[in-house]
């Protein structure tokens, strides 16, 4: 099988934006980046190392971004699309580079798994640690929960800024067993993290059938009986109300969250949302306070704003 590989010449201050929009909005199968700051560093970071950085060939201008796609996307869409992307990340005052985007194909060399090579444990916290599937890992701590994973083709592998902040809205509000759903699970990470945590049911959704699978098989890797995994567009068509609903998603998806919220979260409960760009933050924070919920806690890394929410009314 050939990839279809979408290659972008930009700047480095929208790598994330990027990188979230491919796999969140446009399900690509993964995504790698160039960066010349990286060839600067190795020579600062070795003093035995001196790098010239005239003789590396293809030394990109800023950043190179590549976003990989099946062979039978089509690639005059997904064009158009990284276009019109560009141009909202330049409107938000972003600086957007050359902006020189190009498509060709390449043999496919097993993508599923040469990327593992750079997947290793994440050691994120006091009580959990990130491991995946073909690693070992010794607890630091003997109560200290391993999330077992193999995200496969889907979002989450607990190493995106985004995933470690809700993880870390999860620590903070699951402070007794709680129902939690978790929207847009990608490969059940957080669901994942909230059983471990110490939830006592847990829903995870998401609209991709891709993670649907992953995170149904995290779940049976971890031997988690208390998870529910359900193929569902936020939360249309999900009953009942949850103690704790936690969010990673763009933005733009959250604010269509937003107005579901209400009905399906319990008295005293708490939201948690992830993944919002700072440059969106007053947009959501608006669109909560119009729905009636204000933010309790901020928690911001790099570009990245997580926030953890509860009705103005309690
Ligand atoms: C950024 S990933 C987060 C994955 C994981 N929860 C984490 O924190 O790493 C967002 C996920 O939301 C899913 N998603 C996007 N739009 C959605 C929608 N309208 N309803 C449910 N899931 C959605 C995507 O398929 C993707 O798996």
């Amino acid at each position: 099988m050939k990839l279809l590989i979408i290659k972008i010449e930009t700047s480095h201050e929208i790598e994330d934006a990027l990188s979230v929009y491919s796999q969140d909005v446009l399900h690509c199968l993964g995504t790698e980046t160039r960066k010349r700051s990286d060839f600067e560093h190795a020579g600062w970071e070795n003093d035995s190392t001196i790098v010239n950085l005239e003789e590396i060939n293809d030394l990109p201008q800023d950043l190179e971004f590549y976003a990989y796609f099946r062979e039978d996307s089509d690639r005059d869409k997904l064009l158009a699309d990284f276009r019109q992307k560009l141009q909202e990340l330049k409107g938000y005052g972003l600086d957007i580079g050359q902006a020189k985007i190009s498509a060709s194909y390449i043999e496919d060399k097993d993508w599923n798994t040469v990327w593992q090579k750079f997947y290793h444990v994440i050691n994120f916290s006091r009580h959990l640690a990130i491991v995946p599937e073909w690693e070992n890992y010794q607890p630091q701590f003997s109560d200290q929960k391993l999330i077992n994973l193999d995200p496969g083709l889907a979002f989450g592998t607990g190493g995106h800024k985004t995933t470690q902040l809700a993880m870390m809205g999860l620590e903070r509000t699951l402070t007794a067993p709680k129902s939690v759903i978790d929207v847009g699970t990608g490969s059940g990470i957080l669901a994942i993290a909230a059983s471990l945590l110490g939830a006592n049911e847990v829903i995870g959704t998401d609209v991709s059938d891709e993670a649907v699978t992953a995170a149904q098989e995290n779940v049976a890797l971890n031997h988690l009986d208390n998870i529910q995994i359900k193929k569902a567009n936020l939360l249309e068509n999900i009953d009942g109300k949850f103690d704790i609903i936690v969010a990673n998603i763009l933005a733009e998806i959250l604010l269509d969250l937003i107005p579901q919220l209400n009905d399906h979260l319990q008295k005293g409960g708490k939201v948690i949302f992830s993944g919002i760009d700072y440059l969106q933050l007053t947009k959501v924070e608006k669109a909560l306070d119009n729905y009636d919920f204000k933010v309790e806690l901020t928690m911001k890394q790099d570009r990245w704003v997580s926030l953890v929410i509860a009705r103005k009314e309690q």
